[in-house]
């Protein structure tokens, strides 16, 4: 029986440099270890410039770290080729930045279909599943709906039901409230947090408010590149 236990996302000793100045370098990532377990948020905290973004960057495969180690259950990601990364990133990853990035002529059910079309998954399937996920966060009733009828909490939905249409194993949210009022924030971190359990998914969520932090499972800090072991929040 194999009883390695691979967590949905592991950072091990991550680094990153970005050139700077003539023959210079900025450390972005400063040995980054993090381990985000499936059905979990993580909560990623910080000031502006300590490498939040940089992380989750690392973390979507988006950027290559310069030293150290990315799996996504289990499959070390810095060994893959870049198709390999590329169809490992479409199949286990979903990413929600904090602009939903959503076409305007499409209608939100358009947008979830679109995507996997995209994906290369045109089957007859898409559609239903557009309305299931669009269902799961409280939207069925606007599926013909196109962005400017929407509020900014209903699009930061829809872009969190696009996320999930391609049954990701690792969610990477980006200040999913940045421009939403107090209550839709709280709705949307809350949704985020249901759907971690009800999908099994591995979320890290970089956010400013530390006000939704306690509704998730873990928090870590961000500082200069460097990230604290991730504290457990109580039930
Ligand atoms: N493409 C880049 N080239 C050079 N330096 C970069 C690049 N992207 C980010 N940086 C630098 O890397 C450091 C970390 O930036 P990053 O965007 O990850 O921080 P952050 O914590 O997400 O900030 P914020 O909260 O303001 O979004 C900063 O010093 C930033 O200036």
């Amino acid at each position: 029986m194999n009883t390695t236990y691979n967590p949905a996302l592991n950072l091990e000793g991550v680094t990153l440099e970005y050139p700077d100045g003539e023959n210079g370098t900025l450390k972005a990532l400063d040995n980054v270890n993090l381990s985000a377990a499936a059905g979990t948020v993580t909560a990623l905290v910080g000031p502006s410039g300590s490498g939040k973004s940089s992380l989750l960057a690392v973390a979507a495969t988006l950027i290559h770290s310069t030293s150290g180690r990315v799996s996504i259950g289990g499959i070390d990601v810095t060994t893959l080729h870049d198709r390999d990364r590329t169809k490992l990133r479409s199949e286990k990853i979903g990413i929600i930045f904090q602009q939903p990035n959503l076409l305007p002529s499409l209608t939100a059910v358009e947008q979830l279909v679109i995507a996997e079309h995209l994906r290369g998954n045109s089957s007859k399937d898409a559609r239903s599943r557009a309305m299931e996920m669009l269902d799961v966060v409280g939207l069925a009733e606007s599926a013909r709906r196109r962005p400017h009828q929407l509020s900014g909490g209903q699009r930061q939905r829809v872009n969190i039901a696009r996320a999930l249409m391609g049954h990701p194993a690792v969610l990477l949210v980006d200040e999913p409230t940045a421009a939403l009022d107090h209550e839709r924030s709280e709705s949307v971190v809350r949704l985020l947090c249901s759907i971690t359990r009800e999908f099994d998914v591995a979320t890290v969520m970089v956010t400013h408010d530390t006000e939704f932090v306690p509704l998730s499972d873990a928090v870590a800090t961000m500082r200069d590149g460097s990230l604290t072991v991730p504290r457990l929040i109580a039930a």
